[in-house]
């Protein structure tokens, strides 16, 4: 890339920036999830966290969330380190974080409402009748205020992920973060909620963060990506950059192909060795 291109690349600046994670390490057992780490999540835009199936991207959330602590390094959020904080502190800091999980499926006992306004009733003392004008107000924004006395039983699969969109976005978080968002969803739906998605980024101005393999609906919305793979990360730019990026690791995975450089297989001793051998599996 010639220096007058370069110059004009977008990346992410101290001063646009939510979440700063600094040379972080982070271990499962002895194996090393992340090496150190460094990426910076702009605020207002749409971040994805991309790379190959086992990577760590769902553990990465699970770090910036502080439900998991890294082993070395700093994720900060305006400053203040999420793995320093106390219980009672982390306590305030999530309610700026809204986490739309793939298993966080809506609680079966409580209707639509009730899903909504069940964060509210958590974290805030707000009396019923202004946590009912929010809880229909996020309802509206992902257009199922009609479905507000529903039981999560009788919603669609698609509606159901924008019920939990909507209990995610309640409490008006700074960042959002989706974790396979789109898993499971049929075309339409999908399509739905990758527009949903980025018109609640621009209309509401909060960060998201994306986690996610569909890699053609995450790239058409993301600002910005990081590509992650062996503890690090191997890329990072605009979607137009991504695809134009040469290295064999990154064309894989933009293009979605099954096998190359990332192996489909997690490590594993010899197929044929272990077949023979009577040793433990399990
Ligand atoms: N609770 C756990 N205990 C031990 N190891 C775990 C645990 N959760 C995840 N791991 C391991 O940590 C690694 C990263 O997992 P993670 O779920 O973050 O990956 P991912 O990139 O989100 O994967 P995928 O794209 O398949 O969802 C994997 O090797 C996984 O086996």
């Amino acid at each position: 890339m010639d220096a007058e291109k370069r110059a004009s690349v977008y990346r992410p600046s101290p001063q646009d920036t939510i979440i700063e994670v600094t040379d972080m390490t982070f271990s499962r057992g002895s194996r090393k999830i992340f090496d150190g780490v460094s990426l910076r999540i702009p605020k207002g835009k749409v971040t994805a966290i991309m790379g190959p199936s086992g990577t760590g991207k769902t553990t990465l959330l699970k770090l910036i969330g502080g439900q998991l602590l890294p082993d070395s390094g700093e994720i900060r959020l305006e400053g203040q380190n999420i793995p320093g904080l106390s219980r009672r502190e982390l306590f305030v800091v999530r309610e700026r974080m809204g986490m739309l999980f793939q298993s966080g499926a809506l609680f079966t006992d409580m209707n639509v409402f009730d899903n909504v306004a069940f964060p509210i009733r958590v974290h805030t003392q707000l009396p019923e009748d202004m946590i009912r004008d929010i809880v229909l107000m996020k309802l509206n924004a992902v257009g199922l205020r009609g479905a507000v006395k529903l039981m999560p039983s009788e919603l669609s699969g698609g509606m159901a992920r924008r019920v939990a969109l909507a209990r995610a976005i309640a409490l008006d978080p700074d960042i959002v973060m989706y974790d396979e968002p789109f898993t499971g969803q049929d075309p339409i739906a999908m399509g739905v909620l990758v527009n949903l998605i980025k018109r609640l980024n621009e209309a509401l101005g909060h960060s998201s963060i994306i986690v996610s393999h569909d890699i053609q609906e995450t790239l058409s919305i993301a600002d910005y990506i990081y590509l992650l793979s062996d503890g690090k990360v191997i890329a990072e730019g605009t979607p137009e950059e991504l695809r134009q990026v040469e290295s064999e690791k990154v064309r894989q995975f933009v293009e979605g192909l099954p096998d190359g450089p990332v192996p489909f297989h997690y490590p594993a001793p010899d197929y044929v060795e272990q077949l023979m051998s009577t040793g433990e599996t399990r």
